[in-house]
């Protein structure tokens, strides 16, 4: 008898429409533990509404979704106890401190005091913002705002990360940054990421692709498999060679 490893994410059948607009049809994937799994798509491809699925901001009525093997339907506050989130806007609050920030989203964890400030320290640290812990977020440039927000959706420990665009807007050294991080957890602690953007060169070989577009995954696979079946050499010629076949269908 073989048992299958519980996936950090397993999307099922999954489906949505917002009045008079269907956007995901029958969506299905499995996201092993400490895999970097890109979700590849263009601008209305239906990512965000895929994440406000799994984040359960949206309630999922056609299909299922598991984080760790818990369904996020019935048993949502264990499910949603493993998961971190950078949402496409950003969500700290601009007159609050860096520290502030992060202590209030250790409180709405559960943390207690005595376990926040270590934890806080070393996210800080790692965000390279130690030495702006008690500036207001509105003092931030845009690439240390994100830093501190994939920090904040780290804080709990969780072992699925979902990050959504997170690197839009930033210049090309915050951009590297961050996923240097973000990879870094990835492999160092066995997190899952679910890695939504639509800039091709974001993909590494290793990595797990879903490529959706116009709310149907075209592609589930490792990049390498994504050239090969395509018959291209880069990530961008086999995204443009799938989704302009899908749209001549
Ligand atoms: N609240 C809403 N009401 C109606 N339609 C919506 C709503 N939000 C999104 N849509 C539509 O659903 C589709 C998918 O949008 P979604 O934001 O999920 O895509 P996306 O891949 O995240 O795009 P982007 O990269 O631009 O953020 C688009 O056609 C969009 O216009």
């Amino acid at each position: 008898m073989t048992f299958e490893p519980v996936s950090a994410l397993e999307v099922s059948g999954v489906g949505f429409a917002y009045p008079r607009r269907q956007v995901l049809e029958d969506v299905s994937f499995r996201i092993p533990p400490g895999c970097f799994c890109v979700l590849l798509g263009i601008n209305g491809a239906g990512k965000t509404t895929l994440f406000s699925l799994v984040t359960r901001l949206f309630l999922c009525r056609t299909g299922s979704i598991r984080i760790f093997g818990r369904d996020l339907a019935r048993e949502s506050h264990g499910a949603l106890g493993d998961l971190g989130v950078v949402f496409q806007q950003p969500t700290l609050d601009l007159d609050l401190s860096a520290l502030q920030n992060l202590k209030y989203h250790c409180a709405l964890h559960g943390l207690r005091p005595g376990e926040m400030r270590p934890r806080i320290d070393a996210a800080l640290a790692v965000a390279g913002l130690a030495e702006r812990a008690k500036d207001k977020v509105r003092a931030l440039s845009g690439g240390q705002r994100r830093r501190l927000e994939l920090a904040r959706a780290l804080l709990h420990q969780p072992r699925l990360l979902l990050a959504d665009e997170p690197t839009v807007g930033l210049d090309v050294h915050s951009r590297q940054a961050i996923i240097d991080q973000v990879r870094g957890i990835c492999a160092d602690r066995g997190v899952g990421v679910l890695w939504a953007t639509h800039l091709v060169d974001e993909v590494q070989a290793s990595d797990l692709v879903l490529l959706l577009h116009q709310g149907r995954l075209l592609y589930q696979g490792s990049a390498e498999g994504l050239l090969a079946e395509t018959r291209t050499e880069s990530v961008h010629a086999a995204f443009n060679r799938m989704t302009g076949a899908a749209e001549a269908a």
